[in-house]
């Protein structure tokens, strides 16, 4: 059984690339595990996980950055996201939101699973489709979900890996706070170093 780490962008994992002494492909086969690049989004994410997850995977971990709304989180952290929300999936009667649970469509809820032990604090995060920068929608969402963290992929693995009935992760760094966009508050680099480090070490410790 083989572990599928999966990502938005290849960007994210570059030395992750590095150390396993992995080609540039977007799915590369290895020995113990195989890397998935699915691009940025649920579509994309869901789309790349449709051709790719099967049962001969037992672990699936999703790496990736991400926007903190919780200001007392240092930029750089990595955090565990031990449950997601797809925010935006429901309907808007007024001012109050429907979740698609609510109207009676599944589920828009989604946990890890492991029975390994993760070193990591654990967060609560949201996917959304669009970056949340108005404060408008950060109060609307803390309002309604109190998130810790937001993505663009995170609930989309969680649910493919659901469906499958296979264990998976989602370990993100934060590379920027949830606010009106300001991208030279943002700091990728570190959040891509840390998660990479702790990446490295988790998945080196597998094999
Ligand atoms: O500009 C760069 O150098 C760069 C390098 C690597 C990755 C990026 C991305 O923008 C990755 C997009 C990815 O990041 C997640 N993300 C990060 N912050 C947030 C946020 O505040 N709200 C939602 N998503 C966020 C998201 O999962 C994207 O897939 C840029």
């Amino acid at each position: 059984m083989k572990t599928l780490v999966v990502a938005a962008t290849k960007a994210e994992l570059t030395f992750f690339y590095q150390h396993f002494n992995l080609p540039d492909g977007d799915f590369v086969e290895s020995k113990n595990f195989d890397l998935l690049i699915t691009g940025v989004g649920m579509v994309a994410t869901a789309f790349a996980l449709g051709k790719h997850l099967s049962s001969k995977y037992n672990l699936v971990v999703n790496f990736g950055i991400a926007g903190s709304f919780d200001r007392d989180i240092a930029l750089g952290t990595v955090l565990n996201i031990a449950e997601d929300t797809f925010a935006e999936l429901g309907a808007e009667n007024g001012d109050e939101f429907l979740t698609i649970s609510d109207l009676g469509f599944g589920e828009n809820h989604y946990t890890s699973k492991t029975n390994k032990s993760i070193n990591l604090p654990m967060a609560k995060g949201i996917t959304m489709n669009c970056v949340t920068g108005s404060e408008k929608s950060i109060k609307n969402l803390m309002k309604r979900l109190n998130p810790t963290t937001e993505s663009m992929e995170g609930a989309a693995v969680f649910y493919a890996s659901k469906q499958l009935n296979i264990d998976c992760l989602q370990i993100r760094s934060i590379s920027n706070y949830v606010e009106p966009r300001n991208k030279d508050n943002w700091k990728i680099g570190l959040a891509i170093k840390n998660l990479n480090d702790w990446a490295i070490a988790f998945v080196g410790e597998m094999n």
